[in-house]
């Protein structure tokens, strides 16, 4: 089984498992563990300005020999210079990522951009880098609905994904977000989407997991890539070992969880609120 294709709202489409370059790999040179991801199979590479690896990422691109076509590569805009366009900023990683446009390319966060009038010019020049071909589609991440709504009040294009961070324990509270993005259209990528399995281990859903694994007969981290799957979120994570590159693509080979699972970690979850990133998506 390979990985699930998913369709995005401006008829693009993108895998459902990326490959992250930042956290374990921030401000790390990740051309070996990029090649390493391409060689096993993934296609999705996740990048961004701010983990200052965008270089070794484009190495990785031409290195791995993949016609550009077949891969989908996404990076971030977190800030821009004094006077600096995003149009211009995007043209920079293009450069760095020895490419001439990105599949997706995404603000980082709105809180840099929260200024009256601000986050509306900087999505007016996301639009400008779609209509001129440098990505191929534009979207969000650490966005809340009342970042949303700011947005689509002057939209052409309405952002066509949303990356935040998505696993059992801060799922409840994100269901508003979830539903608002679902009502316009708007996939969800997950990142520490791992967040039971690395930060927080000793919470209610730890024995849910432990039980679904031995059911399944997969990993407890298979386990929660599932639950991403079947909801419909694009999952984005990483390593530096090629058994858990492999680990993750055995996901799809692995039976689905049924109703019932999936509402044991999702009741689980809601008993313990735990974010780890960007602490302002808890006010939506
Ligand atoms: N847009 C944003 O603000 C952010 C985006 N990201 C993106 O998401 C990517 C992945 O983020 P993460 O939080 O690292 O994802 P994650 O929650 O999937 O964790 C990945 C980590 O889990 C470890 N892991 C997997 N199974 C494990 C197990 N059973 N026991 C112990 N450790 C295990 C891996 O070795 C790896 O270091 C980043 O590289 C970046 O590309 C990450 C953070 C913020
Ligand atoms: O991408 C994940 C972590 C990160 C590092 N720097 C920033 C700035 C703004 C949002 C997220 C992040």
């Amino acid at each position: 089984m390979s990985i699930p294709i998913f369709k995005l709202l401006d008829g693009h489409t993108i895998p459902q498992l990326a490959f992250g370059t930042g956290t374990a790999l921030y401000q790390q040179n990740v051309t070996q563990p990029v090649l390493a991801a391409i060689k096993a199979a993934y296609t999705h590479i996740d990048g961004a300005q701010v983990y200052g690896n965008e270089d070794s990422v484009g190495d990785a691109i031409v290195q791995s020999g993949v016609p550009r076509e077949q891969l989908f590569v996404t990076t971030k805009v977190v800030k821009l210079g004094e006077g600096e366009t995003i149009p211009e900023s995007l043209k920079g990683s293009l450069k760095k990522l020895k490419t001439d446009y990105v599949d997706l390319f995404l603000i980082h966060s709105p809180t840099g951009f929260e200024a009256p009038g601000r986050l509306e010019e900087v999505w007016k020049g996301m639009e400008e880098v779609k209509d001129a071909g440098l990505a191929k589609s534009i979207g969000v991440s650490n966005f809340r609905i009342k970042d949303f709504e700011r947005v689509l009040k002057i939209a052409k294009y309405k952002p066509v994904v949303n990356q935040i961070e998505l696993h059992p324990y801060v799922y409840k509270q994100l269901l508003p977000l979830l539903k608002f993005q679902s009502e316009h259209g708007i996939l969800t990528e997950s990142f520490g989407g791992l967040t039971p399995v690395t930060k927080k281990t000793d919470g209610p859903v730890t024995p849910v997991l432990s039980e679904l694994a031995n059911k399944l007969g997969g990993t407890e981290t298979q386990v929660l890539m599932k639950w991403l799957e079947q909801k419909g979120i694009i999952a984005v994570t990483t390593t530096r070992t090629a058994a858990r590159l492999q680990e993750y693509l055995d996901v799809y080979k692995l039976p689905n969880l049924s109703e019932a699972d999936i509402k044991a970690i999702d009741d689980a979850g809601a008993k313990l609120h735990s974010r780890h990133f960007a602490r302002h998506m808890d006010e939506l």
